[in-house]
């Protein structure tokens, strides 16, 4: 027989679209992330100001019903649309785990990619459909939209992982991912 520090979670059937921004079912929390939520991300300071005007949505996180706590596994897919900030990719913000814990990602629509950053060596995972991006612990990761339309993403994390931002904000993430001629453009950070 089981024991349970907190009420348990039933075992549990969630569907969802893979195309399209829907909130899976059943479904938890949604996040929206605009413009105004992303400052001192961008490199190009002015011009993130002047998208303050419009403040557009950058990204929406939807989760299911599993609660953020130790021994839960919680899922959320993450939607990221497309375009820049003076060439500069729509990404997330980004964070550490506050515990060392390691997260999986699943590529479901649109093209992307995962920027890892341990503090002293950036990674680059280009994402897109059928690919798994692992995430050890002890690294911090922000994912981004390459494309020219949704990039959208299933997120499993154990639920007492915690989210560091500061982390990203005093460090950065190594890289800067910008649109070039020839595609995605790393540029030291
Ligand atoms: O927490 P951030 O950096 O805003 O980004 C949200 C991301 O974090 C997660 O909530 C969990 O790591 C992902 O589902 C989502 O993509």
């Amino acid at each position: 027989m089981s024991t349970f520090a907190t009420p348990p979670i039933d075992p549990m059937r969630i569907t969802f679209e893979t195309r399209v921004t829907a909130p899976m079912s059943p479904s938890g929390p949604v996040l929206t992330r605009r413009m105004s939520d992303l400052k001192g991300l961008f490199a190009d300071t002015s011009e993130w100001e002047r998208s303050l005007a419009e403040d557009r949505v950058v990204y929406e996180v939807a989760s299911t019903p599993v609660p953020e706590i130790e021994g839960e596994l919680p899922q959320s897919i993450t939607t990221i649309h497309p375009g820049t900030v003076a060439g500069e990719f729509h990404m997330t913000k980004g964070h550490m785990h506050t515990r060392p814990r390691g997260e999986i990602y699943l590529g479901l629509s649109g093209v992307g990619g995962l920027l890892l950053f341990d503090g002293n060596r950036p990674e680059w995972i280009p994402m897109e459909p059928g690919v798994i991006g692992y995430i050890p612990p002890g690294w911090a990761h922000r994912s981004v939209n390459t494309g020219d339309e949704p990039y959208r993403f299933l997120a499993v994390y154990p639920g007492d992982s915690g989210h560091d931002y500061d982390w990203v904000l005093r460090n950065g993430m190594g890289y800067r991912v910008f649109s070039g001629p020839a595609g995605t453009d790393l540029r030291p950070f």
